[in-house]
């Protein structure tokens, strides 16, 4: 059996309230992508998907589990749930930033404005040593050319570029350093739905080229039904279901899933059936 690209288990962030206690954000998730697999992570605002993505990528320290990409554990400073140290700097910061890679909700942000789209690129190849002189140059026409921006594009600086234009930058950025995973928060969230929607396509066709596993973090389900083979339905900080993509948004069998799946408006839709369905699950604590 192939190593999966990604093993999460038993992930557990709690964050201090000014009160002085602790909210949990994060509640023993676990989760495996197998290599070259997708996995879309759902749930409402606040259900701890940001805080898991932010974890697989070392922007914030889990309390306690353990993140192993590829048969190589990553885990930031847990182990057993106990401080290990400060994330690694310098060489191990980049070859940590070369396993998993994230694409934002807002590129605008991301990016840095007073670069052009090629050098934003030859500066993540640079950054990361991969390619040199002419072979930058050639693997950064490559990266362009994999994410659809043209020979305008490649001399615009973000400004210049359409909401899309900078999502496709920020994806051929993180696709610069050929990581192993890579993980999209709420990525196509901000872009118009027939932009989105190109994206999506964009994402799905570099799975196939390059093998890169991905995980989709996304408040919206159908966006997720899109690209992800496998579905994990966050509640509160836990995981309440998981499964097949299809078998998920189909016969979902969780009653937060079903209310979540009740939630997208379509035609005959009763907003009234989905106030009711919130009513008859636990209450919030
Ligand atoms: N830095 C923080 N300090 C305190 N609480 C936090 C912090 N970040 C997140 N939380 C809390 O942790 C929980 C999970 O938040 P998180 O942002 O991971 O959820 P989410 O599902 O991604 O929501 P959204 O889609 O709105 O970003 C929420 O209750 C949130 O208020």
């Amino acid at each position: 059996m192939t190593t999966p690209a990604l093993v999460v288990e038993g992930l557990y962030k709690t964050y201090a309230l000014p009160d002085g206690g602790r909210t949990t954000a994060v509640d023993t998730v676990s989760f495996t992508v197998p290599a070259g697999g997708s996995l879309g992570i759902v749930g409402e605002s606040g259900s701890g998907k940001t805080t898991v993505a932010r974890m697989l990528v070392d922007l914030v320290r889990p309390d306690a589990g353990t993140i192993t990409v590829n048969g190589r554990e990553r885990t930031p400073g847990v182990r057993g749930g106990r401080p290990r140290g400060p994330v690694g700097r310098g060489a191990e910061r980049l070859r940590r930033a070369r396993e998993i890679q994230i694409v934002f909700q807002d590129p605008y942000v991301s990016l840095d404005p007073r670069l052009s789209a090629r050098q934003c690129l030859h500066g993540a190849l640079r950054l990361h040593g991969r390619h040199q002189g002419r072979a930058a140059t050639t693997r950064v026409d490559e990266l362009l050319d994999q994410v659809g921006l043209g020979k305008r594009e490649a001399e615009a600086r973000p400004r210049g570029l359409s909401g899309g234009q900078c999502q496709r930058l920020a994806i051929a950025r993180a696709l610069a350093v050929e990581p192993e995973v890579l993980v999209l928060d709420e990525a196509v969230a901000a872009l118009d739905v027939s932009i989105q929607a190109q994206i999506l396509l964009l994402l799905a066709e570099i799975r196939r080229e390059t093998g890169v596993a991905l995980v989709f973090v996304s408040h919206d389900l159908a966006v997720v039904g899109h690209v992800t083979d496998d579905t994990l339905v966050m509640r509160r900080g836990r995981a309440v279901e998981t499964g097949p993509t299809a078998r998920v948004l189909d016969a979902p069998e969780d009653p937060y899933t079903r209310l979540l799946l009740s939630s997208v408006p379509r035609e005959g839709w009763d907003p009234a059936e989905t106030v009711r369905m919130r009513g008859q699950l636990t209450p919030e604590p």
